[in-house]
Formats: C-alpha cells, structure tokens, sequence
C-alpha cells in the first residue's frame, strides 16, 4: 500500500535501467500508484528514496506475495528483466499468486516465440499474458517510450488508460497501440531492433570512411553527422552519433570514441530478426550484415593478427576522396541504404503478418515508432504516408520511395565501389546496394541454381515456357 494507504494501480517487476525508469513513468506522466519488486529488493526502495517527489506515489515491496498483496484487483504486473530465463523464473513465481482476469505483461525485449509458449502456458489459468515492446532506452521509458503491444485485442482496451499517459507523444498522438494477437508486439519491437542495428551499422560504416578513408578526427565527423541531422537524415541515431563524436574523455582530453574498445555487444534481438526474416524466406540482407559486423567486432585479437598478416592491401593509390561533393554523395548514399534497410525490416514485418495472420498495421507502426524509440525521424512520417496512400508491395516500390532511391542510387552504387577499391569494409552499404540490384533486375541467376539443384539431386525446376514440374536427363558428371 501507499504512503497514503491506498492500493497499487500496477506492479513493476525489475528494477534495472528500464523497469526503474518505466515505474516512475507511471507515477509521475500517469499518476499511477506503482508498486516496486526486485530480485535484489534493496534497488526498490532505492528508487523510491531518489526520488522523494514520486515518492507518495511508489511503494517497494520485499517479495512477490508482498507485491501481490499491495495491488488493486483485477492486478496488472509488468515484468521488466533481462530476456530469456529470468522472464520464465518471474512468471513462474508470480503466476501462483495471480487470479483469473489479472494481467501479466513482459515488457522487456523478447523472442516472440517464446512469448508465443508463454501466453499458451498461462492461458489455462485464466491470467491474461501480454508480450509488450518498449523502445526508447533509458529516457524514452523515463519520459515516454513507443510501446508495441500484443496479445489479446480486449486486454488491449483495459491497458490503453494505463499506457497512453507513459507513452511518447508525436503531434499529440500517443506512441502506442496494439498491433495483433500473440507475439505479435515483441515481432514487431524484435524487427524494430533489427532495423535499428541496420541503421547503426551504416552510420559506423561512414563513420569508418570519415576516419580511415578520408583522414578526418573523431569532432570533424560528429560535425559532419550534426550537419547532416538537419535534413533528410534527420533522426535519433543521427544525432547521437554527432553528440557521441563530439564528447572528449575527462581522463585522457581524447575523443571519446578513441577510447572505446571497437567491439560491438548484442544482447539478441538482431539475431532474432534475422533467424525469422530467413524463416520467412525474406532477404533481410542489411540486417544480417549489421548483425554480422557486431560479431566480426567480437574478434578483435583475431582481426589484429589479420592485420597484421594481410596488411594494406588495398589498390595501389585507391583512396577515399570525399571533399564538399564527396560529403554530399556520402550522405544520399547513406540514405539511400537506409531506405533500403528500412524496406527489408518493413518486407519482413509484413510476411509475419501474412505467415501468422496477425494483420499487422504497418503504417500505424510507422506512426508508433514516430517518437520515443531508439530509430525515430522525421523519414518514419514518409513510411506512415507509403502505407496510408495505398497497397504497398514493398516500401521501394512506393512512389515517394521510388523517387528517392532513384535519386540516391547512383551515388550509393560510387561509395560502395571506392571503398571496395580503397580496402574499406561496407558491409551493410554494399548489402543494400545489392539487395536493390538484386531485386530489380526481372530476370535472374537462380535458373543456373536449379539447373544444378536438378542434376545433383533431381529436385525438378519450372520451365518459362510450358506450366509443370520438370526433372531434365543432365549428363553423368
Ligand atoms: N536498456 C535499454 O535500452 C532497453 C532494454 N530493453 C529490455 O528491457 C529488459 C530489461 O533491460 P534493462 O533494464 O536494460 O536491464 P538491466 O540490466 O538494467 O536490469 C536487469 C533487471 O533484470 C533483473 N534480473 C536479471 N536476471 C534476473 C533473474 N535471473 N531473476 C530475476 N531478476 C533478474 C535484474 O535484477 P537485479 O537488480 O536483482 O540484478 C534487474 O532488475 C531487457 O529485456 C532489455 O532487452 C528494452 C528496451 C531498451
Ligand atoms: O531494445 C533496445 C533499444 O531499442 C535496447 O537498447 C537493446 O539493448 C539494444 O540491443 P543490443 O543491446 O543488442 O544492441
């Protein structure tokens, strides 16, 4: 119970960076009384202690059955802890405790498929179990994330009063809505991560060129990139990338990113978007490479042997030339990519949505993830916009797309080529390029792949000229 003896609106379980801050979300933008649970119980009565204006308003509770006794039935408990285990122990502990009607929510990032098990496991019991996004990282569970939610349309109405006061705002309009059955809202918050490593790995390889192409300090590129965040590319990650360059170590008066250790951490939801575009038979190509990239960072004492045995191998005299013009080719490359990767993240949502019948309303995404999450910008208003004006078959077919990617190609196509050239690894810029090449070209290579598919293993090809299924007599090889 509160300060003031009245019962809790909501239980928060986890009280890490985000479960912490999304708690004195509710108390404070929602006035929600919120009850606080912790594996290591001392953290809840640690964020009540710092925080004495919301501290009315914050009850720390010692053990489940003490949460549970402190909340208003029907109850609603978000847990908020680390993917994987930790969410399976916490509903395992909590589940006993609960009665039919409560709401049980998992708001931290998730396999959807292990929500899927979840929510079958917990239907029996007549709990409500909801799989919820949130994006937004520290600030945005703070002061407003985008929040993605799944799990049944009708527990849906219920949460809407309790998550449309902590959400983020764009234009007034709440950054939050239930996006389909089942897993549905941690597919979507899982493809949301993926398209934001995307974008960050294209960010890092400019940065690269910036560096080790052209020769310029760490400031000088996060000038570059603060420039460049007052037009098309315009975005959160944008901006955090010419802040980060910017900042100087106290200890050591470097550039900060000079003293980071180049080895990228991955916490999942990369790797999950990936293993299910495959599933989906969707190229996810940026993707991949961005999830890939990370790993490749992981082996740094390996690289540093490469390094040494390969040397500078690149052409002789092939340099990274990027004066004015080439600044403003570097920026209409990156953002043809981005397009290009944002494209491959929304094809992906949109076969789920078909493969899992959740009907998923892609633009309404575009408008949810508008503000408050990490790959906010001004260019998520475009992809609403796509999916509003009409049927989208994919985002690069759209017309405001077409247009753009057709004015940005070209200079995509000179960066990937002279960093090719100059030794510099592009592996995101390049996967977008040859995605889009790939993908517009009618007539492909795959005709030989079955050729040879059907002379090592008879699996049969289709013919362009004749309907059927057909196996062709190959010579013995
Ligand atoms: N940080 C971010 O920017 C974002 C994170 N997320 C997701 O939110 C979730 C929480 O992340 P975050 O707050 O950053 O993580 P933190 O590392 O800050 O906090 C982890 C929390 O999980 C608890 N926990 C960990 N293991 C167990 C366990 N085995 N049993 C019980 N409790 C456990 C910790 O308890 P204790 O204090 O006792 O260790 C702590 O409360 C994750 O799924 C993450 O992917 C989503 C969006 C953004
Ligand atoms: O969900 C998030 C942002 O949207 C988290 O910040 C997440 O931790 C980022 O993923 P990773 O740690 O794998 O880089």
């Amino acid at each position: 119970m509160s300060e003031t003896g009245a019962r809790a609106d909501l239980g928060v379980l986890g009280m890490g960076t985000m479960g912490a801050n999304l708690a004195l979300n509710f108390a404070d933008n929602g006035g929600f009384t919120v009850a606080l649970g912790n594996r290591t119980v001392e953290k809840s009565y640690g964020v009540r202690d710092s925080n004495p204006d919301l501290a009315p308003r914050l009850v720390p509770t010692d053990s489940i059955e003490h949460m549970i006794q402190t909340l208003k039935s029907p109850r609603v408990v978000v847990i908020m802890v680390n993917a994987g285990q930790p969410v399976d122990d916490q509903i395992a502990l909590v589940l006993p405790h609960l009665d039919k009607g409560d709401i049980l929510i998992d708001a931290g990032n998730a396999d959807f498929n292990d929500t899927v098990r979840r929510e079958a496991a917990v239907r029996p019991t007549g709990v409500h179990f909801v799989g919820m996004g949130v994006s937004g990282g520290e600030e945005g569970a703070r002061h407003g994330p985008s929040i993605m939610v799944g799990g049944d349309r009708a527990v849906w109405e219920r949460l809407k009063p309790l998550l449309e006061p902590i959400s983020a705002k764009y234009e007034g309009v709440p950054c939050v809505d239930w996006l389909g059955e089942g897993g549905a809202g941690h597919f979507v918050k899982t493809l949301h991560n993926g398209i934001e490593y995307a974008d960050m790995q294209m960010i890092a390889e400019v940065y690269g060129i910036l560096r080790d192409g052209v020769g310029l300090k760490a400031g000088a590129i996060g000038d570059i990139f603060a420039d460049w965040n007052t037009r098309g590319l315009s975005s959160y990650l944008v901006e955090i990338t010419g802040v980060t360059l910017r900042e100087t170590d106290p200890d050591t008066g470097q550039p900060m990113v000079d003293v980071i250790v180049d080895e990228a951490g991955q916490k999942g939801t990369g790797r999950w978007s990936v293993i299910e575009a495959q599933k989906l038979g969707i190229g996810a190509t940026t993707l991949e490479a961005a999830v890939s990239a990370r790993g490749v960072s992981s082996r740094r004492r390996e690289r540093a042997e490469a390094a040494r045995v390969f040397g500078d191998i690149a052409l002789p005299g092939a340099q990274f030339h990027a004066d004015r013009d080439g600044l403003g080719e570097l920026e209409s490359a990156l953002e043809c990519a981005k397009l290009i990767a944002y494209a491959q993240g929304y094809a992906t949502l949109a076969e789920a949505s078909r493969e899992f019948g959740w009907n998923l309303p892609l633009g309404t995404i575009a408008r949810i993830w508008r503000a408050g999450c990490i790959i906010r910008s001004a260019f998520l208003d475009d992809i609403a916009q796509a999916y509003e004006a009409g049927e989208v078959v994919n985002l690069l077919q759209a017309p405001s797309f077409r247009d753009r990617i057709e004015a940005g190609q070209a200079n995509l196509r000179r960066v990937v080529a002279k960093a090719a050239l100059a030794g510099l690894p592009v592996p995101a810029l390049s996967a977008a390029l040859s995605y889009f090449d790939d993908y517009r070209r009618a007539r492909g290579t795959t005709n030989l792949t079955q050729a040879q598919r059907d002379l090592f293993g008879a699996h049969t090809f289709h013919r362009l000229d004749r309907e059927g299924t057909f196996h062709h007599r190959w010579p013995q090889v």
